[in-house]
């Protein structure tokens, strides 16, 4: 290593992920994160998942957290030393920042030996503001971009800060590693799976609705981030349940639900509000290609003009869930794009042959869960397991 690089060990590396992978956390992230440890931050952690009845969603992390300690030990010399400490999708809305700091900066925070920053989206086209700097040596300033990643000592070699984000959402692969075995993320995540993990269909379950309620500092009004996501892509949530008036408004988002766009309501009912935001989210990832594969869509069935009593319900659930939507522009929202989101996915489009596809992919990482997970309790780690 040069001096510098002694001084300030750290690596650049660019296209380290395909824009598939960035798209699929995208996914992943949008559909399960809840309010995050900072303020306008937001956060998926594979413990969550794991929680929130969402185990084969650990899939698409496999082989990234193999690939990146790999690369972590091979840069830094410590081939065989590490383990995964923790790894975590963020997302960093309009007004969130970090001052300088190091990642070990706290007593419950030593263990930490490297830092490794995936960026999912990019600055300028996803968001604005966001750059990383390094209080010290070069490179200085980091510019996200989708794909590349960055990997430094997590003491005060690499004191770092990340400027305020103005306007979007900057999405990361933020992962930290250790020599401590005690702090090893695979063995608590693994003995969490072995209680788990089964062979049902994973329905996706909700956690706490605090977990998903966002209220910014100082301001009266908050909203849930699911209904939000939501609402970002043109979508109304309808409660089957509102003749009864004994459940709590809360409980309404963690019971059937219907969506509705435009006038129109889907007769289908999803059996939570994280199952309908898994759903739509899966098919804004999907879009284009299941566009282009021009399914026929059977919509006479699936598709009613809404009715003036759910017109009502949709806007008490508002009330409730969203009362300041423009809040959520602000938040969730590039100015950049605006709109065109919200145009881009039709209620005829959530429709059997779209949600065909979604089960078909769950499917597929649950069986590879299923097929992973003898050999992940033996050996305790999270690896890629060769199928057949
Ligand atoms: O998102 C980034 O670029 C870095 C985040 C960071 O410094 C942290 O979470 O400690
Ligand atoms: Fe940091």
């Amino acid at each position: 290593m040069s001096e510098g690089k002694r001084e300030h060990p750290r690596l650049i590396l660019h296209n380290f992920l395909s824009l598939e992978e960035c798209k699929e956390l995208e996914f992943i992230h949008k559909s399960c994160s809840t309010v995050g440890y900072r303020p306008n931050v937001f956060s998926t952690t594979l413990s969550h998942l794991i929680a929130t009845n969402s185990p084969h969603l650990l899939i698409p992390f496999v082989s990234i957290r193999e690939r990146l300690k790999e690369k972590m030990e091979e840069t830094f010399g410590c081939e065989f030393e590490l383990f995964i400490e923790f790894t975590g999708l963020i997302s960093w809305c309009r007004g969130a920042s970090i001052g300088w700091h190091s990642d070990d900066n706290r007593q419950y925070l030593k263990q930490r030996d490297f830092s490794a920053v995936c960026y999912l989206n990019s600055y300028g086209k996803d968001f604005k503001g966001g750059l990383f700097r390094f209080q010290s040596g070069e490179p200085a300033t980091i510019s996200p971009s989708a794909g590349d990643a960055i990997m430094y000592t997590a003491d005060d070699r690499n004191i770092h800060s990340v400027d305020e984000v103005t306007d979007g959402e900057r999405l990361t692969l933020a992962m930290w590693f250790t020599r401590d075995s005690s702090h090893d993320e695979d063995s608590k995540l693994v003995s969490r799976l072995s209680q788990c993990a089964s062979h049902e269909f994973p329905l996706p379950l909700p956690a706490s609705a605090n977990m998903y309620w966002f209220c910014p500092h100082q301001h009266a009004n908050g909203f849930d981030i699911c209904v939000a996501r939501l609402h970002l892509l043109g979508f109304d949530v309808h409660s089957l349940q509102d003749n009864d008036r004994s459940l709590d408004s809360s409980e309404q988002l963690v019971r059937p639900i219907q969506l509705a766009k435009g006038g129109e309501l889907l007769t289908r009912e999803f059996t939570n509000v994280l199952h309908a935001l898994q759903v739509v989210q899966f098919y804004h990832w999907k879009a284009s290609e299941l566009k282009t594969s021009k399914v026929e869509y059977d919509t006479v069935e699936e598709v009613k003009a809404i009715s003036q009593p759910q017109v009502e319900t949709i806007n008490a659930l508002n009330a409730v869930f969203l009362p300041d939507k423009s809040l959520v522009t602000t938040i969730f929202g590039y100015s950049c794009s605006t709109g065109e989101e919200k145009d881009s996915l039709n209620l005829t489009d959530i429709s059997s042959a779209m949600i065909t596809s979604w089960e078909e992919y769950t499917c597929k990482l649950l069986k590879e869960l299923l097929s992973s997970l003898p050999q992940w309790k033996t050996y305790q780690t999270i690896h890629k397991v060769e199928s057949g």
